[in-house]
């Protein structure tokens, strides 16, 4: 059977388009993924993409003892950051015979002074002032996006981005490289390169590359439908300096804070259904507000109205900050055969 192409709108969230929060809304209460219009506001241009690719690529393809040395396991408890190595993790464990067919790098928020509170690999030290701009850049865009989904929801612009303001504490937010290795030979229905999840913060911003497909969104009616990697029909007029648009994705804090109206959708990476394909390298940015944010409900009527239609409340009862939801969720979710202080992801 084969997979249909999900319908994920393309918004221009510039001051031009006074619609963009309504838009925003519409999207991330059906689809809960949406493609954002990389203009040149964003800062994320296609070259500071590639690059960041070339990098991911370097380190990569660095020797097992230099990745080893960075090794999630090597930082401090708790902390979810470093490398992962092929088999720690597993994104669906209750389906999941074996672990994800991939490894990834997890990076911390950078420290005020530029430089990382954990290990970095030899080979990207020269390169930490480009990750922490290409981070903040990311950054920078959640934080328009939060403007916007707080317009929409009839609340103070900065209801959001002041919980997700990092010059005022600690936030679970991750900074993630990803590497999904070509397998010669796989068992379609077993190996998968990331198990079905939702992820867990506010907000995610996937970079994906031309030629490396494998996303997959789980549609309302519970079907699989491809993500593209270009959702453009036709390539934009100004396509050399518009990068590809940038996907988000809504996490299960910002479902959780807006009683299920904003969604948090539930995908997956799968191996090519024909031929081993490429190895294929992403990007995300996973948005988390500051650890102590309190997770009470937004106090937007919108939601309210919402929440009182469907009967429902916040899930996590009980869960009290930003913090306490991302422990309990790195504990139930993550690891395979290393401790649960150690292992997380999304
Ligand atoms: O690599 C991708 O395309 C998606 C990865 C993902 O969903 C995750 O790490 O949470
Ligand atoms: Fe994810």
């Amino acid at each position: 059977m084969s997979t249909s192409s999900a319908d994920i709108p393309i918004i221009d969230i510039s001051l031009s388009n006074a619609n963009a929060p309504a838009e925003l809304l519409s999207a991330a209460s059906t689809h809960g993924f949406v493609f954002v219009k990389n203009d040149a506001s964003t800062g994320l241009t296609s070259q500071s993409i590639d690059h960041v690719f070339d990098l991911s690529k370097a380190f990569f393809a660095a020797p097992l003892e230099e990745k080893e040395s960075v090794s999630i396991a090597s930082n401090q408890a708790g902390a979810n950051h470093g490398w992962l190595s092929q088999g720690v993790e597993k994104l669906d464990p209750a389906t999941q015979k074996r672990a994800d067919v991939k490894e990834a790098f997890n990076l911390a928020l950078p420290l005020a002074d530029g430089s990382y509170p954990q290990a970095i690999p030899t080979n990207l030290q020269p390169h930490i002032p480009t990750l922490i701009a290409f981070q903040s850049a990311c950054h920078a865009l959640c934080q328009r996006l939060l403007a916007h989904f707080a317009t929409a929801l009839d609340i103070p612009s900065d209801w959001f981005t002041s919980r997700h303001d990092f010059s005022k504490g600690p936030s679970g937010t991750v900074f993630r490289l990803l590497y999904y290795p070509v397998l010669e030979a796989y068992e379609p229905d077993v190996d998968i390169r990331a198990g079905a999840h939702s992820d867990f913060g506010s907000l995610t911003l996937l970079f994906q590359r031309p030629g490396q497909p494998g996303l997959e969104i789980k549609t309302a009616s519970g079907e699989w439908a491809s993500v593209p990697v270009d959702p453009r029909s036709m390539p934009s007029a100004s396509g050399e300096i518009e990068g590809l648009p940038i996907l988000v994705n809504i996490g299960d804090l910002l479902e959780d804070w807006t009683a299920g109206l904003l969604k948090s959708t539930v995908h997956r990476v799968v191996f090519p259904k024909e031929g081993k394909g490429e190895d294929r390298y992403s990007i995300a940015y996973f948005c988390h507000p500051l650890d102590d944010a309190r997770l009470e409900p937004v106090p937007s009527e919108v939601v309210r109205r919402y929440a009182g239609e469907l009967g429902r409340k916040g899930r996590g009862e009980g869960v009290v900050t930003a913090r306490d939801h991302l422990m309990e969720r790195l504990r139930s979710t993550y690891s395979v055969g290393t401790t649960v202080d150690e292992v997380g992801g999304s």
